[in-house]
């Protein structure tokens, strides 16, 4: 019998049928950086690497019965939220999240996919920033999703951090603002994340890749956060190493169908192997 107390994550989201982005990027991840991944469907959604045909919401009891069903049974040392679709399903499992007393969560606010899909609608942005941002311990919005939640533009590194200011009041305890949609003057061939934990910035920079083959970065990186924070990291650690995986997983970018290729789920523990060799 192997160690019962390995860790578990779980991710509340949507499917990707091209296993790039959404639960099946999240597990995974999980299973790279060695935790038991759970997974609680919000919709289905018909994609592969030249975009998104179809999104199939699921009613939104089925999100809150799965979270229940491994909740109660399983355990879940650390959730991430992806896709949530609609409002209620925005509430319903903000309910199951208050209810389990769960405080390591990670929220994606994923809002609209890369080639201009609707992943949220827009009349439930109000749910996600009054029921589940209150509750996370990380947010990690994309420049357009904090421009949503900030009610701002951003178009320097100053408005950036006025942005992060102000999702930070809407009750998350750290706020990343990540870069991979567009680099400010001073950052030069940097990709820089900013970091906001309600006191002072960081600022996280790795070298921009020139790659089209970035599908499912965000859910990647958010999903490699959720695992650190099952693992008992700090949230720091947990966003540091979090951004060692997907700067492995860009940097080996996979070529695979017509489009924008996914990132590569396998190049973080190749290369660690490789180091050990
Ligand atoms: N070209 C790149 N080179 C290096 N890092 C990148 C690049 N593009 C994105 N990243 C990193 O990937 C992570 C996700 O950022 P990004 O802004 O792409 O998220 P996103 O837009 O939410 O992704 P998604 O397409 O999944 O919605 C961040 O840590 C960001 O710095
Ligand atoms: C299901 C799903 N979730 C998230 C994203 C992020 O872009 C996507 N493309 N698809």
């Amino acid at each position: 019998m192997t160690d019962a107390r390995i860790p578990r994550a779980l991710t509340i989201a949507g499917s990707d049928s091209g296993g790039g982005a959404g639960i099946q990027a999240d597990l995974k991840t999980f299973q790279e950086l060695g935790v038991y991944g759970m997974s609680a469907l919000t919709a289905v959604t018909v994609q592969n690497t030249l975009g998104v045909h179809g999104v199939y919401p699921l009613p939104p009891e089925a999100a809150a019965e799965q979270i229940e069903a491994v909740g109660g049974d399983i355990g879940v040392d650390a959730l991430k939220t992806g896709m949530l679709f609609n409002a209620e399903i925005i509430r319903l499992v903000a309910d199951r999240i208050r209810v389990f007393g769960w405080e390591r969560v990670v929220v994606d606010p994923v809002m609209i996919a890369k080639g201009g899909a609707e992943l949220l609608r827009t009349e439930a942005v109000d749910a996600l920033k009054r029921e589940l941002l209150p509750l996370a311990m990380v947010v990690t919005p994309n420049i357009p999703e904090a421009e949503v939640l900030a009610g701002m533009g951003i178009r320097t590194r100053h408005d950036c951090r006025e942005a992060a200011r102000r999702i930070g009041g809407l009750g998350p305890r750290i706020v990343i603002i990540k870069g991979g949609h567009g680099s400010f003057e001073e950052d030069g061939d940097q990709v820089v994340d900013l970091v906001y934990d309600g006191t002072g910035f960081t600022e996280l920079s790795a070298k921009r890749v020139n790659t089209v083959h970035t599908h499912g970065t965000g859910c990647t990186f958010s999903a490699a956060i959720t695992a650190g924070l099952a693992q008992g990291l700090s949230a720091f650690d947990a966003i540091q190493s979090g951004r060692l995986f997907i700067q492995a997983a860009i940097e080996d970018g996979l070529n695979l169908g017509q489009g924008q290729g996914p990132t590569n789920h396998w190049a973080y523990n190749r290369r660690r192997q490789e180091v050990l060799q």
